[in-house]
């Protein structure tokens, strides 16, 4: 197997970032616990997630768990919310302030302009659940992946993406099974539900899902985004408007009339229409 010549990009203490020839991996470091965050962890996934999306030479994002854990060697994508930071708010940040901020973490993968691929090494659960179905492509590892929502036994409930979304993935029966009953799924199960992509021996996990992002870098960056928001569009109400139509607007700024109409702003002139198509 081909090691990937990782370079870390910015030092946490929740999360690792390092990248690699056009992909950023992100991934919660605290296997101590599952991989729980709390609200420092997702403040420091949202500070990466950001410099991935605008970092232009970044192209994928693979985002994924440490592992495995130093106290029984068990695996672990994400379990979701710290219990022990949870507070009547919700999650006791350093600040003293509750906050719900991994809702943050999953608009912005959702709404950047490149593909985020989960790279599931162990338990996917609870809210850790959720951020793989935010996410645009899951790799499952075939031996330690989990997938199990404890939503429901804790309390809590990702009213959008985590259930809503992933009831557009798998339909509306087995995501209300997944919700209401809270088993464990294995990632070939996952996988036959449509709310994984593939299965993948453990030790080849980390390089197949760099082989996948090497062969979404291969195609053309403006397709990959307005397919992104494409395929967001119908789940996404106005949002999703907004966002196709943002790069709608970012192709049309590209073309000499869009240039016209602010040159002849600068120019102090009116517009010349006149050299313009009227397309039918
Ligand atoms: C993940 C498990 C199924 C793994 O089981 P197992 O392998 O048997 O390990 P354990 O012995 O249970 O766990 C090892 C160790 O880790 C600790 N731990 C595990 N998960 C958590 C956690 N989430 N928080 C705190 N600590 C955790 C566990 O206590 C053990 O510690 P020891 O000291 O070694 O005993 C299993 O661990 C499990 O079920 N975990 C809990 C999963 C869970 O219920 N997660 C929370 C779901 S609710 C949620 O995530 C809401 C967050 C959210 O997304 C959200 C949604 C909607 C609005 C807002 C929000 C938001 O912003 O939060």
């Amino acid at each position: 197997m081909k090691e990937i010549a990782w370079v870390t990009a910015k030092e946490y203490e929740d999360i690792t970032y390092r990248k690699c020839q056009g992909v950023a991996r992100i991934a919660i470091n605290r296997p101590e616990i599952r991989n729980a965050f709390r609200p420092k962890t997702t403040f420091e996934l949202y500070d990466a997630f950001e410099d991935a999306a605008h970092d232009p030479k970044v192209g994928v994002v693979l985002l994924s768990g440490e592992g495995p854990s130093p106290k029984d060697g068990v695996w672990a994508f994400c379990s979701g919310g710290d219990q022990n930071a949870r507070r009547k708010g919700g999650y006791r940040a350093e600040d003293g302030r509750d906050r719900l901020n991994i809702l943050e973490v999953q608009r912005l993968i959702r709404f950047m302009t490149k593909p985020v691929i989960a790279v599931v090494p162990g338990w996917a659960v609870g809210g850790g659940h959720s951020l793989h179905v935010v996410c645009d492509l899951t790799l499952a590892s075939k031996e330690h992946a989990i997938f199990k929502q404890t939503d429901a036994d804790v309390a809590s409930y990702d009213a959008g993406y985590g259930s809503a979304y992933l009831a557009r993935q798998i339909g509306q029966k087995r995501a209300r099974e997944i919700f209401f009953l809270g088993k464990s799924y294995s990632a070939q199960e996952a996988y036959e539900m449509g709310m994984v992509n593939a299965v993948i021996p453990h030790e080849e996990l980390e390089s197949t899902a760099f082989e996948w992002a090497q062969e979404i870098l291969k195609k053309s960056p403006m397709a990959i985004r307005m397919l992104k928001f494409a395929f967001n569009l119908v789940d996404d109400g106005l949002v999703g408007q907004q966002i196709f139509a943002g790069e709608a607007t970012r192709l049309g700024y590209m073309t000499e009339e869009a240039q016209e109409g602010r040159d002849a702003f600068l120019e102090k002139r009116p517009p010349n229409w006149d050299k313009f198509e009227r397309y039918s």
